[in-house]
């Protein structure tokens, strides 16, 4: 993938915004001290052929002119410094915002294996490009002003290195830009490296129990990837290398080339051909620290791309979803949950007829069981999707107590759930409802069975190194402990030994129901279907049956 949207350097312009005091202050240092250093050489350079040596007032100057350079360029350094590590941690913050504002289909669109890189990587390579900027800025500046001191020296010398720089630039151009193509390829396959290594951190137990597929792995994988970004990046920096060496070379060329004119044409005052010749060696150092850090800047430019991508993929946050200081759960009491003419039509991918689900229409009261059946891949766990107000229904709409769910009360509508999904993830830390005492969790955990095995301490579980069906009965504590009205249980079961699959259905859900809670359950254990008060079968998107209470 090397979509590239334009705009990387509008989000750095963005990024930086709030720092253009101290970005400006550091740079005008950054310019100082690059000054000083010019008129440092100037002053060396008129010592030098001055017969009594420096005079007094010139030393003091001199002296003047070293404490200058010193304390401007270690300002800017901070200054520059200061702001590339905020600039780095707003990036991250407003990272972490964008996705955990971005519409649920958008980041299962992205894919994990695409994500992290992003906010990892690519993040970490715009900060290298932020302990650059100080120097770079340095350099910059002192470049700047050795080539006004060569042009206030002699105009037709300056003429002369501005050739050669010109020379220097196309070649660095022309370098850049092949090197930029390496850099964006590599990339690109750092994506699919890490596609790779999730396969192997999550996929451990299968590979090590199949020898051709992890040799596979290894060999078309990971080695193939790893070498292919290897030998990209080798040849985008050999081309860099190859550029500066002859850059470097061309300073060599135009010393030589004005030593050489000086003796056709020879000056009246030395201090031009050595002041020339002064300022020239020491720009090469600046120069090429400034031609040196292309490939930093090169680098950056991608990373910043990539964000740029991310964010504008993410650039359609849920409207009114609440970030900070909002209540943990919305209190609001359900009387009724209802889905009316709901459909919903997954993005269509090329080659394949896309999803529907719906239309589908249901009411569930507190109180009441729910069940939602059918076969793999009918839209059962779509449905609920639709329910918990994580997908925007395409027609139809969720109603609470008969008012429709819209964008601005949504998200509060979500925090009157508590839900396992098939594919749950389990955080460590317990964030139960206002009214859970430690008691309680130790009364439940008891009553999951998990006692033994699991305690809360400061607000976390003890463990969570358990049997997949063991994580799932943790995940099910939240049912008790955040206390929230409506309960959603994605296969809960599935995982479950007969006996404690027993103790769910005739056991926990009841005893939850007689607490008033409204559950839902999708379920292929048709034995316990008479637990249930309603009963809904999906058949490919579509209700084939409805089974009301008697
Ligand atoms: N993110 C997605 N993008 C596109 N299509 C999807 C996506 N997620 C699911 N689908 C499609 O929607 C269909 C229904 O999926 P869903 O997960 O709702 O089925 P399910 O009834 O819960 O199945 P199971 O019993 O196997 O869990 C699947 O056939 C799948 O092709």
């Amino acid at each position: 993938m090397s979509h590239q949207p334009p705009g990387a350097l509008r989000q750095l312009l963005g990024l930086l915004r709030p720092f253009w005091p101290t970005v400006s202050v550091a740079t005008l240092l950054g310019m100082l001290g690059g000054l000083s250093i010019t008129a440092l050489l100037a002053t060396i350079n008129n010592g030098l052929h001055n017969e009594g040596g420096l005079q007094q007032g010139v030393v003091l100057a001199f002296i003047g002119l070293c404490v200058v350079a010193l304390l401007s360029s270690i300002c800017s350094d901070i200054g520059t410094n200061y702001v590339g590590q905020h600039v780095i941690a707003a990036l991250r913050k407003q990272l972490g915002e964008k996705v955990l504002a971005a519409p649920i289909e958008q980041i299962e669109q992205y894919r994990s294996h695409r994500l992290i890189p992003v906010l990892t990587h690519d993040v970490d390579t715009v900060s290298d490009f932020a302990y650059v900027f100080a120097p770079l800025a340095i350099s910059l500046t002192v470049t700047l002003g050795c080539l006004g001191y060569l042009a206030y020296l002699s105009l037709p010398m300056f003429l002369l290195v501005l050739v050669a720089i010109g020379i220097g630039s196309v070649i660095q151009y022309a370098a850049r830009a092949k090197g930029i193509r390496g850099f964006v390829a590599a990339r690109d396959a750092e994506d699919q490296l890490q596609k790779h290594y999730q396969a192997i951190a999550e996929g451990a137990k299968e590979l090590r129990i199949h020898r051709t597929r992890r040799q596979r792995m290894l060999n078309h994988g990971i080695r193939a990837t790893a070498d292919g970004i290897r030998d990209t990046q080798v040849r985008s920096i050999n081309t860099f290398v190859i550029a500066k060496s002859l850059g470097s070379m061309l300073f060599f060329l135009v010393i030589g080339l004005a030593l050489t004119l000086q003796s056709m044409w020879p000056a009246n005052d030395k201090t031009v051909i050595s002041g020339f010749v002064l300022v020239l060696l020491y720009m090469k150092g600046p120069l090429e620290h400034l031609i040196t850090t292309l490939p930093i800047v090169s680098k950056a430019q991608i990373a910043l791309r990539r964000i740029a991508e991310l964010s504008e993929r993410f650039s359609s946050p849920e409207p009114h979803l609440l970030l900070e200081n909002a209540p943990g759960s919305s209190g609001q009491a359900v009387n009724s949950l209802e889905l009316v003419d709901v459909t919903y039509t997954y993005p269509a991918s090329p080659g394949v007829e896309p999803f529907s689900v719906g239309p589908v229409s249901f009411k569930v009261q507190p109180g009441e069981i729910l069940f939602i059946v059918g076969g793999n891949g009918c839209g059962k766990t779509t449905l609920i999707k639709l329910l918990l107000g994580l997908y925007e229904p395409s027609q139809g709409h969720v109603a609470v107590n008969g008012q429709a769910v819209v964008a601005s009360t949504r998200d509060d509508y979500r925090q009157l759930f508590t839900t396992v999904f098939a594919d749950y993830y389990l955080f460590d830390e317990v964030i139960g409802g206002e009214q859970a005492a430690p008691d309680d969790a130790q009364k439940y955990l008891a009553r999951l069975q998990l006692a033994h095995k699991v305690q809360l301490l400061d607000g976390a579980f003890s463990t969570t190194d358990l049997s997949t069906g063991q994580r799932k009965r943790l995940a099910l504590l939240n049912a008790w402990l955040e206390g929230r009205p409506v309960l959603v249980f994605d296969e809960w079961a599935a995982d479950q030994d007969p006996t404690f699959r027993k103790v769910f259905y005739t056991e926990l859900l009841p005893d939850l129901k007689r607490l008033g809670k409204t559950i839902i359950v999708i379920s292929h254990d048709d034995r316990y279907f008479p637990v249930a008060d309603q009963l809904l079968r999906l058949e490919r998107g579509r209700v084939v049956a409805e089974t009301e209470p008697a």
